[in-house]
């Protein structure tokens, strides 16, 4: 069942096309990667899909609502992954959990995701004190304290080292092995192959190839899915 449905989106920002008639389908449980060049228009889609952004043009449907018309009954149903500056430097782990669980009609126990998600140990640490891969967990587990049927992760492992890197993504597939779609924004080819079942390439603000990566490795005749990019966006 698709939980994302997006048909012949079209944005325009003072003139720029942001998107072109983009259509997608991500289906329930799958991690579903969206690659492309900047400004290729990949936030513009996300943003459409959490109600943030008004298309101009095309229909959005998440599990089932108009993200326009349902902001309020969608964001309990979906986690979104904040901007740092969106939490005060002098915030506690401990207290920001609580804060964002109280957000919500039904949240999950914000005590046991602090737990799941190793900060525990962190509780009482200020914000503004956690190192970049920290701050990644903590904002993994504010999009899950709600207990959504969606997570959308907007670059979340930019400005991580490799190993930080490689711990956000085993804390992602367990995000998807508790049955949660996750639909993860990259620019990291290696990342996109390790984790998505499916990638969509924009490119101009349009969907210019999608696909599992072994498809698109395909598709392209190349080596990986790094080379399958470059050859399907025409970029080297
Ligand atoms: N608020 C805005 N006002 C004007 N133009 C915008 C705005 N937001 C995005 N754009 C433009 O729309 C296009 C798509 O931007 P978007 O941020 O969606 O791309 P992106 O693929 O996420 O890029 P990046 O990889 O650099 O994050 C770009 O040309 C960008 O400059």
């Amino acid at each position: 069942m698709a939980v994302i449905e997006i048909n012949e989106l079209t944005k325009t920002y003072h003139g720029t096309q942001a998107l072109n008639g983009v259509s997608l389908r991500v289906e329930r449980g799958e991690i579903f990667g969206i690659a492309g060049p900047n400004g290729a228009g990949k936030t513009t889609i996300v943003e459409c899909v959490s109600g943030l952004r008004r298309p101009d043009g095309g229909t959005v449907r998440v599990l089932g609502l108009n993200p326009q018309n349902n902001r309020r009954a969608l964001l309990q149903r979906i986690g979104a992954q904040l901007q740092e500056a969106a939490l005060p430097d002098g915030i506690k782990v401990g207290e920001a959990l609580r804060m964002y669980a109280s957000f919500y009609d039904n949240p999950a126990d914000w005590r046991a995701v602090m737990d799941e998600w190793g900060l525990t140990g962190r509780k009482g640490t200020r914000f503004a004190s956690l190192s970049g891969g920290w701050k990644q967990r903590l904002f993994i587990a504010l999009a899950l304290v709600g207990d959504p049927e969606v997570v959308l992760l907007d670059e979340l492992t930019t400005g991580l080292d490799p190993d930080a890197r490689r711990t956000t993504w085993v804390l992602i597939r367990a995000m998807r092995d508790r049955g949660v779609t996750v639909v993860l924004v990259t620019h990291f080819m290696d990342e996109a192959e390790a984790l998505c079942d499916r990638i969509a390439i924009v490119s101009g603000g349009r969907v210019i190839a999608e696909g599992s990566p072994r498809e698109l490795i395909t598709e392209a005749r190349a080596a990986s899915l790094e080379d399958a990019y470059f050859a399907l966006t025409g970029r080297n």
